[in-house]
Parts: structure tokens; C-alpha cells; sequence
């Protein structure tokens, strides 16, 4: 449980993000995928979903990639790159905090859940009208493979950054 700067109380939900990383086309690619329900509805973000009470953060993290794109990867190949904050000023229940996993393989076919659908883009072209305006700011450098922490307030319009503060994760 946390206190945010108004003094409000929350307890952010713990989820589990996959960036999976390929050459597609001489490209570097990522796959993310637009929402197609629940919070962020139409939004183009990481695959990923809550950790469930008593699972793991890996397993969810293994688990809800193949629920939203229907690829596999193994638990040996992610990496936990990244420890992401988000912060909702104007709706705390909203919270969470986000381990970000890199996986560079997966198997299977790719296809569209009633959650996501999945999206090969070029890491050097990112959708980003299409994202949350967080997104350009911290996602090519969890593509770059950097390992950090990052608290990302959103303002109250519920789409502003108010705040984006990085610090080291070991
Ligand atoms: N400010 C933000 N910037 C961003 O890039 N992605 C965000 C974001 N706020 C939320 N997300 C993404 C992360 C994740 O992909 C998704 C939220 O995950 P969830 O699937 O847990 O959401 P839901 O409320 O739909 O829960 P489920 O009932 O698990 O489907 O939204």
C-alpha cells in the first residue's frame, strides 16, 4: 500500500507486461496489440495482464501473453528488464505496478483475442498517437534491452503525463 502526494491511499494491481522483441523485414520489431476491452479500451500497449493471487509474476506473464496473442514463450526466455509505476491521479483503484518482460522467441500463431490484438510495429515507428502519451517515453528503452524503474504519473485528464521520474533497478 501506498500514499500518494494528495495523501490518497493505494494499493496498486500487480501485472505482468511482454515486450517481444524480432528482426521482421531487416527491422527491428516489437509486438504490442490494441485492447479491444477494459481499461485503456482501443489503446495499443505491451500484452499483458493482471498477476493473479498466488501466482507467480513470471507465470502470469506467460500465461496472459498466450490468452492475448496466442504465442508462447518459455519461462527461461524472459527477462525481467523493467519495473513500471503507473500512477492515476484522477482514478487510484486504477493503479498498478508492472514487471516488464523481454522475450526475443515465441511459438505458435499469432491471433486475436477477445482482449487484444496483436500488432507487429517497427521499434523506430511506434504508433505512439495510438498509445498512451507514457508509452514513447519509456518504451524504446525497454526495447533497447535497458534496465530500469519508472514512476509514471497520469494527470488528471487521464491522458497528460503529469510526472515520469526513472531510477535505477538492480
Ligand atoms: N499509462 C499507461 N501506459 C501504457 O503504456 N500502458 C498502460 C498504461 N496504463 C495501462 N496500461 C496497459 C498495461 C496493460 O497492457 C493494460 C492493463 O492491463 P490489464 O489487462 O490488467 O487491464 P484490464 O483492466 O483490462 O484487466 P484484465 O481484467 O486483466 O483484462 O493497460
Amino acid at each position: 500500500m501506498t500514499v500518494n502526494d494528495e495523501g490518497f491511499v493505494s494499493n496498486p494491481r500487480p501485472v505482468a507486461l511482454v515486450a517481444l522483441l524480432a528482426q521482421r523485414d531487416g527491422h527491428a520489431e516489437i509486438l504490442l496489440g490494441r485492447k479491444l476491452r477494459g481499461f485503456g479500451q482501443g489503446k495499443i500497449v505491451l500484452p499483458g495482464g493482471k498477476v493473479e493471487p498466488g501466482e507467480s509474476t513470471i507465470d502470469a506473464a506467460t500465461r496472459e501473453f498466450f490468452e492475448e496473442t496466442g504465442l508462447q514463450v518459455s519461462r527461461q526466455e524472459l527477462e525481467a528488464t523493467a519495473l513500471i509505476k503507473f500512477r492515476f491521479s484522477a482514478l487510484p483503484a486504477a493503479d498498478m505496478d508492472c514487471m516488464a518482460f523481454i522475450a526475443r522467441s515465441a511459438s505458435g500463431e499469432e491471433s486475436t483475442s477477445d482482449e487484444l490484438e496483436p500488432l507487429w510495429v517497427r521499434i523506430d515507428q511506434l504508433p505512439t498517437d495510438q498509445m498512451w502519451q507514457d508509452s514513447k517515453l519509456w518504451l524504446p528503452q525497454l526495447a533497447d534491452g535497458q534496465r530500469f524503474s519508472v514512476t509514471i504519473v497520469v494527470a488528471d485528464d487521464h491522458e497528460s503525463v503529469q510526472s515520469i521520474t526513472f531510477e535505477p533497478w538492480d
